[in-house]
């Protein structure tokens, strides 16, 4: 058996008999939160859409298992309510307990807000914010309510907005408030919820859903991230391994930035055009902007 290439600074065996279920564990950012979770031990179920993405990540994972975690993929359209429903009785047929979900499988298109189609609003809703509510629902209902777990959801940097990703931006910052209201709501059940938005992470997939722009876009965002780089899929497996561990156990209803502070400065990759600015409200000449 090949070695894994895994390195934690979590201890060994940290989730040892834990089981996770990480949506979009197949590539990028899912993947690496896969390997991490399995390499300390935990029991992992990927899923998401593509069957044959999800086999040969499963094949990978399992190198990176230790201290007796297992792999199981299965498809999953998170946007299909049976589906998830499937997914989540499976993982307990399978693996008989859940601790951990992570809700990773997401995305969006590039596209300004007023030449949306309601088909593809639709499709980043139902896929970032009711796909996400219904795995949050299936593991409360079927487990955690009765056992307690914690949840972490990928957002985005939605803190200001997000030219051209209105619909994504729209959908992440419902989910970070569905968050702190579950996080109030099923603290009784001992859950703790909580959020990580990613700032700009390379990874293949991620570059290639952008099709011929994409690799133009990520490194022309390059400029705007005061970290002057790109994350790595590795720094946000780190923080949800952090968030699911026992040294998050007071932290409830939050959600984590790992962007390079790109959040705390320019909005990324939209310059507002030249345009002639309003008149503005004012009382008499005399107080009008003359600069
Ligand atoms: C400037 C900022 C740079 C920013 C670039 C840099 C970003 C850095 C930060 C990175 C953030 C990331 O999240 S990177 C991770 C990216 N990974 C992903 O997004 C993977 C998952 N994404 C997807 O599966 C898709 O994008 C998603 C739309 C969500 C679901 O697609 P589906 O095919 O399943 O959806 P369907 O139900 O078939 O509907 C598709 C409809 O969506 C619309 N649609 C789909 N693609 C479209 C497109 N390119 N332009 C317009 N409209 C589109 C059309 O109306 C489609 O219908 P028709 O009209 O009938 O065709
Ligand atoms: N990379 C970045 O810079 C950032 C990423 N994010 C978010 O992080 C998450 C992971 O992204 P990243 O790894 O970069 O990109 P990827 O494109 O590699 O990951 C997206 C994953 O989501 C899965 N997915 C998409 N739609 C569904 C669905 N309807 N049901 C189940 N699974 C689905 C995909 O699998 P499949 O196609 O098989 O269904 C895929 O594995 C996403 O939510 C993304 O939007 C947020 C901010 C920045």
């Amino acid at each position: 058996m090949a070695n894994s290439a895994v390195k934690s600074v979590f201890a060994p065996g940290l989730f040892k008999s834990r089981v996770a279920i990480v949506t979009g564990g197949g590539t990028g950012i899912g993947q690496a939160i896969s390997r991490e979770l399995a390499h300390l031990g935990c029991s992992v179920v990927i899923a998401s859409r593509k069957a044959d993405r999800l086999a040969a990540a499963a094949e990978k994972l399992a190198v990176d298992c230790r201290e007796g975690a297992r792999v199981h993929h299965t498809v999953c359209n998170i946007r299909q309510e049976a589906d998830v429903q499937r997914l989540v009785s499976e993982t307990l047929d399978k693996f008989g307990r859940l601790d951990f979900l992570v809700n990773n499988g997401g995305g969006q298109f590039v596209c300004p807000a007023s030449d949306m189609k309601l088909k593809g609003w639709n499709a980043v809703i139902e896929t970032n914010l009711t796909g996400t509510f219904l795995c949050i629902r299936e593991a409360h209902r079927q487990w955690m309510k009765r056992n307690g777990g914690s949840i972490v959801n990928i957002v985005m940097d939605a803190y200001k907005g997000w030219p051209m990703f209105a619909h994504s931006a729209a959908a992440r910052s419902a989910v970070e408030n569905l968050s702190k209201t579950l996080a109030v709501e099923w603290a009784s059940d001992r859950i703790r919820i909580n959020c990580v938005a990613p700032g700009i992470i390379y990874s293949e997939t991620a570059v290639a859903n952008y099709g011929e722009q994409g690799r133009e876009v990520f490194l022309r965002s390059k400029a705007r991230v005061p970290a002057r780089r790109f994350g790595h899929v590795e720094e946000i497996s780190a923080a949800v391994a952090f968030l699911c561990s026992p040294a998050a156990g007071y932290v409830t209803g939050q959600t984590l930035y790992v962007d390079g502070a790109v959040s705390l400065y320019r909005t990324q990759f939209f310059d507002v055009p030249e345009f002639e600015p309003a008149e503005g409200w004012y009382w008499e000449e005399s107080s009008k902007a003359k600069l």
